[in-house]
């Protein structure tokens, strides 16, 4: 599916724009890594993509059709969402969290089929948390309850997933696992929009990287463009060196930061 951004606005409070003339493209099989600083306004925009605010200016387009035209159910089909923390306020099974991703797929009143268990036991076994199925979703841990949500997600099988920071609380082995994951979602046909906080994350995983600093996207274009030592002390603030290394054949680019 193709997920259009045409010159997007939108303000919390009136006179106070968050996202200002934002446009966007991404393909089927793209994965866009979205950077920017805290508070550049990241969340804002996915929200924007999900139809959850509306903006003041500007437009969402799914294969072509604004975001707010779809109902409710048939968006949910399309658009998968993994959110930055969430806990629900009442005591839910893991196996209970992962079933409302299947929601959209099943009738009004209607009880989830033996299908609709499988896919979401199927997309918990794909991220190794099978074993947490009886657990109670509000007593594990935060890494734990992302993983929960990325299989939520992918339950869901949508035509594009949004991540917001999707490995913050990962340790290092599921960052990595969560990263093969995403690519090969993409490689599967899948639209994917992340957001990061590590630069190198795009070099792993995106096609595209789109930096977003007050609001704007100053920079958009392939990881080996964007993501220069330049570009780095311009959005974060810092030296950075970026090198590229070969080991058995195969370039890898690396961010180094100068921290003496
Ligand atoms: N509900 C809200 N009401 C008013 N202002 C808000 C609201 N949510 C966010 N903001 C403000 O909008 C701006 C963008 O916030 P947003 O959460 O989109 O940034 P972000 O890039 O996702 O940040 P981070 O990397 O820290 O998660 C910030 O200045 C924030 O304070």
């Amino acid at each position: 599916m193709k997920l259009k951004l045409q010159d997007l606005a939108f303000a919390y409070e009136k006179n106070n724009e968050v996202l200002r003339g934002v446009t966007l493209e991404v393909e089927s099989g793209e994965v866009l890594c979205l950077l920017g600083p805290n508070g550049a306004g990241k969340t804002t925009l996915f929200k924007s993509i999900l139809g959850l605010l509306k903006p003041s200016k500007g437009k969402v387009l799914i294969d072509g059709k604004d975001v707010r035209d779809y109902p409710r159910k048939e968006l949910a089909h399309y658009l998968g969402y993994v959110p930055q923390n969430h806990i629900p306020p009442f005591p839910f099974r893991v196996l209970e969290v992962v079933l409302m991703g299947r929601t959209a797929h099943i009738n009004n009143f209607a009880v989830p089929s033996t299908v609709d268990v499988e896919i979401a036991r199927e997309a918990m076994r794909r991220l190794n948390i099978g074993h947490l199925e009886n657990r109670n979703y509000a007593e594990i841990s935060g890494g734990e309850r992302q993983l929960v949500l990325i299989a939520r997600a992918l339950a869901q099988k949508p035509g594009i997933l949004v991540l917001d920071e999707p490995t913050s609380n990962l340790d290092f082995g599921n960052q990595l696992r969560i990263l093969r994951h995403i690519k090969r979602l993409a490689e599967s046909g899948l639209t994917v929009v992340m957001s990061s906080h590590f630069p190198e994350h795009a070099f792993y995983c995106g096609s595209k990287v789109a930096v977003m600093q007050k609001g704007r996207i100053i920079h958009v274009g392939r990881p080996e463009e964007v993501i220069t030592g330049q570009n780095l002390k311009e959005i974060y603030g810092v030296e950075v060196e970026v090198a590229e290394i070969e080991r058995k054949g195969i370039n890898y680019r690396v961010c180094i930061p100068s921290v003496v």
